[in-house]
């Protein structure tokens, strides 16, 4: 197994050949009768071969030296027959093995591809992309040319070999002993090339992966690319790699060129041999000239198998180079599996438990959580929120199960999470990543992969719930329009708002929202928390945010650093008590204020007033003024619906002189004026 814990960097293994075949043999199940059948067709098509020349033999010394034209009618017929036997024998044989290669391509880049896509998040961030797509294309490709053709090839030539070999023998024994003296030549010539063709197709597949690379991070990159004018950067990176892969083509074309000549050289003598010796045969009356023409038509098509085989072991060789790059990722464990004992539950109820929780990543120096326990009870809503590279989205993952923790353990409805069937757990929680996963397919596809088979009504009812109907409906052919992750078609808020009806359709007791407006400008962050209440509405919801609008509404609020919680309450608690809480409030709200007027309805209430807290809040009642600020509304409007209006209204406090929003904006925004006259610290909020 790939050693996951020595560092970032994975080593690819060095395999010899017969390791990697024995590696890949078993996925040729089910088709090994077919190869069967491909080499019973090499055979038989050798068989008419061989018949072939012994009737060019006999028509040679019957017909030819004779001038007989009624020797030539049986044996022509006859050689006729054969070529068009020969001839369908060998279009089924190799159909076939194109058939049996190409469904061996198939099955193995499908047995790749599955294992790639159960491997751990940090995985994918240690290989880059391009690599892993040349090796699921040109190694597997590479695997098949030992595997299956190298095996029916290798059959077919050692089989041909002998069969020409006996024939020769057959013959003239004395003459096919002498020509076989220097057949060992062919074998040193392989021999002599193969290390160093081993050696240049490694790196030709490495350099093929790093061009693969280069040319997908730059494409993935474009708008940097431009906006910087990074072309020439780009240009020399991509040309270092080509330069790899181009020394390594030319060399291994060199390697393969001078191994060709040097046989063709072998070869020449073996002929030259031959023919000196069965002209002194000739001129000694023991042979006849169709015997030594026959006899040199039987070397003619004895020596392709026997270079065959050679040139066969250097294919096998170069291939082994793809076949340990294959090998190096399967041999990476995914870092969860199904359960060998399910649990045999029914729909959960959504509690969650993260109990004594602590988690390393593989090869990370430094633990990523630490002791971490909280709950949250069905229909809660729980943010966790803490600096950069606290531990927040590493919760996430282990909410998901892309990992285990190290100690302790996650339980939903008191069952440990590694007892559930991976599938089933993922069927429960669902997860509402940062960047918004968008398929290559429909609008439709896209939601429906929430659940898929869900009838189209479910999804129309889906999208309304998720706020995206009205847009689907101006796209080019409603649901049916095709979208893909860099399209241009839709905004940030609205591919967010597909993936929020994915994951209503979804219906799953648990939510996990991974920073659910980050990335989103203001206006977008807005319309999306109706949306997102929805979403929530009746469901344990654990959301990891910087993002602390929507605080006032969790149940608790955990704060995260280091790994540990350091502290945990509702939102008003913990600004009240102006510990790590209301600094990290304190922070964002000053880059709210920052960012000026647009932002600044953004700011709101908390359902109970704390008190003693130095702020002062705005109501946020309004409604509807355009419909961007409309929904920017609906982030307290929702929650007064639950709680006494009374909770809510404090006195709208934001004099022109604290803040860039001036009274007279606050109206047009519908009285939803949640602007702090002072910072928690006490200094005024304006400028
Ligand atoms: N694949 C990984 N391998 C090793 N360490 C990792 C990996 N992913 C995250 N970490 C580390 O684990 C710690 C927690 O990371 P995590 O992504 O959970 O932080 P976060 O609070 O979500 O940060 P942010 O808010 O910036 O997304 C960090 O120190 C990070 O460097």
């Amino acid at each position: 197994m790939a050693d996951e814990g020595e560092g970032f960097e994975y080593e690819t293994p060095k395999i010899p050949a017969r390791t990697a075949f024995r590696r890949f043999w078993p996925l040729t199940k089910g088709l090994r009768k077919w190869l069967l059948v491909v080499w019973l067709c090499t055979v038989l098509a050798a068989l008419a071969e061989t018949e072939a020349i012994l009737l060019f033999g006999d028509l040679t010394d019957h017909a030819l030296q004779q001038g007989s034209l009624a020797a030539f009618w049986s044996p022509a017929v006859k050689w006729l027959g054969i070529a068009v036997a020969g001839a369908l024998v060998a279009y089924a044989g190799n159909s076939l093995a194109a058939w049996a290669t190409e469904r061996f391509v198939m099955r193995l880049r499908e047995h790749v591809f599955d294992h790639v896509q159960q491997l751990p998040p940090h995985f994918f961030q240690r290989h880059r992309q391009g690599d892993l797509l040349s090796r699921l294309t040109g190694d597997v490709e590479a695997i098949e040319t030992m595997v299956v053709s190298g095996l029916v090839g290798a059959a077919s030539a050692a089989f041909s070999a002998l069969f020409y070999a006996v024939a020769a023998f057959w013959l003239r024994w004395d003459l096919a002993a002498a020509t076989f003296v220097l057949a060992p030549l062919f074998w040193l010539a392989a021999r002599r090339f193969s290390g160093s063709l081993k050696d240049v197709s490694r790196e030709g597949r490495v350099a093929d992966g790093a061009i693969t690379s280069v040319v997908e991070e730059s494409l993935g990159n474009i708008v940097l690319t431009q906006a910087y004018d990074r072309r020439d950067a780009e240009r020399r990176r991509l040309r270092e790699e080509a330069n790899a892969w181009f020394r390594a083509s030319v060399r291994s074309t060199r390697l393969n060129e001078a191994y060709e000549q040097l046989v063709q050289v072998i070869e020449t003598v073996c002929v030259l041999a031959v023919i000196g010796i069965g002209a002194w045969e000739i001129s000694t009356g023991r042979m006849t000239l169709g015997q030594l023409l026959a006899f040199a038509a039987f070397l003619g098509y004895l020596y392709p198998p026997v270079r065959g085989l050679a040139q066969l072991g250097l294919t096998v060789t170069a291939a082994t180079a793809g076949a340990e790059r294959l090998i190096e990722i399967l041999d990476v464990r995914p870092s969860v599996t199904d359960p060998r004992h399910r649990a045999e539950t029914g729909r959960p109820d959504g509690t969650v438990e993260v109990r004594d929780v602590s988690f390393r990543y593989p090869g990370a120096e430094t633990t990523a959580l630490e002791d971490l326990s909280f709950s949250v009870s069905p229909g809660e809503l729980v943010i966790v929120t803490g600096p950069s590279g606290a531990g927040k989205s590493t919760v996430s993952k282990l909410l998901l199960r892309f990992y285990d923790p190290d100690r302790g353990e996650v339980l939903l409805d008191g069952v440990p999470l590694r007892d559930f069937p991976l599938a089933r757990l993922r069927e429960y929680v669902t997860l509402l990543p940062q960047e918004t996963l968008v398929l290559h397919d429909t609008v439709r596809a896209n939601i429906a992969c929430g659940r898929p088979g869900a009838s189209d009504q479910a999804i129309e009812e889906a999208a309304k719930a998720a706020d995206a109907h009205d847009f689907v409906l101006r796209l080019p052919d409603g649901y049916d329009t095709r979208v893909d992750p860099h399209s241009a078609r839709l905004s940030g808020g609205q591919l967010q708002r597909l993936a929020i009806a994915r994951a209503i359709l979804r219906d799953a007791p648990v939510l996990v929202l991974d920073e659910p407006t980050t990335g989103l400008d203001a206006l977008a962050a807005r319309r999306v928390v109706k949306p997102l209440r929805r979403l929530m509405a009746g469901r344990t919801t654990i959301m990891i945010t910087h993002d602390l609008n929507l605080a006032p509404d969790a149940d608790r609020v955990l704060v995260v650093d280091r790994g540990r919680i350091v502290e945990t309450g509702r939102h008003d608690e913990l600004l009240a008590r102006g510990g790590a809480y209301a600094r990290l409030h304190r922070s964002q709200n000053n880059a709210v204020l920052d960012t000026g007027e647009l932002r600044m309805p953004l700011w709101e209430e908390r359902r109970t007033p704390a008190p003693g807290y130095p702020y002062e809040y705005g109501q946020g009642q309004g409604q509807g003024q355009g419909q961007g600020y409309g929904n920017g509304y609906a982030y307290g409007h929702e929650a007064y619906a639950q709680t006494p209006p009374a909770a809510h209204t404090s006195a709208v406090h934001a004099p022109a002189a604290h803040t860039p929003l001036a009274p007279a904006h606050v109206p047009s925004y519908g009285g939803a004026g949640h602007v702090p006259s002072a910072l928690p610290d006490g200094r005024p909020a304006g400028p």
